[in-house]
């Protein structure tokens, strides 16, 4: 018999931006590293991760890439369709949360970007533990560099202390009552959110950091793209 008191992880993958910082012709989640776009190289690590019980893409409805890609991926157990992406990245994770039917409020909801494809099983396997155990849990890693805050001139207006920055990545991972809470507080009262940790945050949630590693790169800019094939073939 399942174990009825195991927590399930459910994956919800936010693939429906368009990638305008990448400007490529295509958005940048379809663009091909090591022979394959590099939303499979997401869905794919996600899908191998034992500790994940299902796989959610969100993705944009007139999405003209999607259908190949959901074709050469196969069925998989563990891949559900894909939930309709929203104007905001909050929007499509809140859809991708709706979607979720069989999930309880208890079960662990772990969000990853489609563009980040260099996430490590080990760094899933330890935001998944650490939320298990704490609630709320997202990698990120110290800031290293210096940082400036710069007026619109681009000119230095003052050196920020980087003392307790860093910087967050996903797999950002919550139980899902709380997900869901934080998410309607948000729509009561929009404000940009640029990850979902945030909006935990507003609503007093704690989030634990969980150290994970530079090559978990979000793939942004054009310059990424080298850097993304590379830690992806240094496997
Ligand atoms: N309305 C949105 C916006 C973004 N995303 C997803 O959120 C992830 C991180 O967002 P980002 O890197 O900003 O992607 P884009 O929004 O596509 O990029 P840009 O901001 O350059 O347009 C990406 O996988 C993107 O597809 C999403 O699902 N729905
Ligand atoms: C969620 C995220 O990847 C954490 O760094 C980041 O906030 C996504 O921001 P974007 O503007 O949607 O790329």
């Amino acid at each position: 018999m399942p174990d009825t008191n195991k927590r399930r992880v459910w994956a919800i993958v936010p693939g429906a931006g368009i990638g305008s910082r990448m400007g490529s012709e295509r958005p940048k989640q379809y663009l091909e590293l090591a022979g394959r776009t590099i939303l499979e190289h997401t869905l794919e690590r996600l899908l191998d991760q034992e500790e994940i019980h299902a796989v959610l893409p969100v993705i944009r409805p007139d999405d003209p890439y999607w259908p190949e890609v959901r074709g050469r991926l196969g069925a998989h157990p563990k891949l559900l369709g894909e939930a309709p992406g929203g104007q905001e990245r909050a929007d499509s994770v809140a859809n991708g949360l709706a979607a979720l039917t069989h999930r309880t409020t208890q079960d662990l909801v772990l969000i990853h970007d489609a563009v980040r494809p260099c996430i490590r099983a080990e760094e899933v396997r330890a935001v998944i533990a650490t939320a298990g155990e704490t609630g709320g849990a997202i990698l990120a890693v110290p800031v290293a560099d210096t940082l400036k805050r710069v007026d619109g001139e681009g000119r230095i207006e003052a050196t920020v202390d980087r003392a307790g920055l860093w910087r967050a990545q996903t797999p950002q991972v919550f139980p899902a009552g709380i997900l869901e809470e934080a998410l309607e507080a948000a729509r009561a009262q929009p404000a940009p959110a640029t990850d979902e940790a945030s909006l935990l945050e507003r609503v007093g949630y704690p989030v634990q950091v969980v150290a994970g590693r530079e090559d978990n790169l979000k793939v942004t800019r054009p310059e990424d793209l080298a850097l993304a094939e590379l830690f992806l073939g240094a496997r």
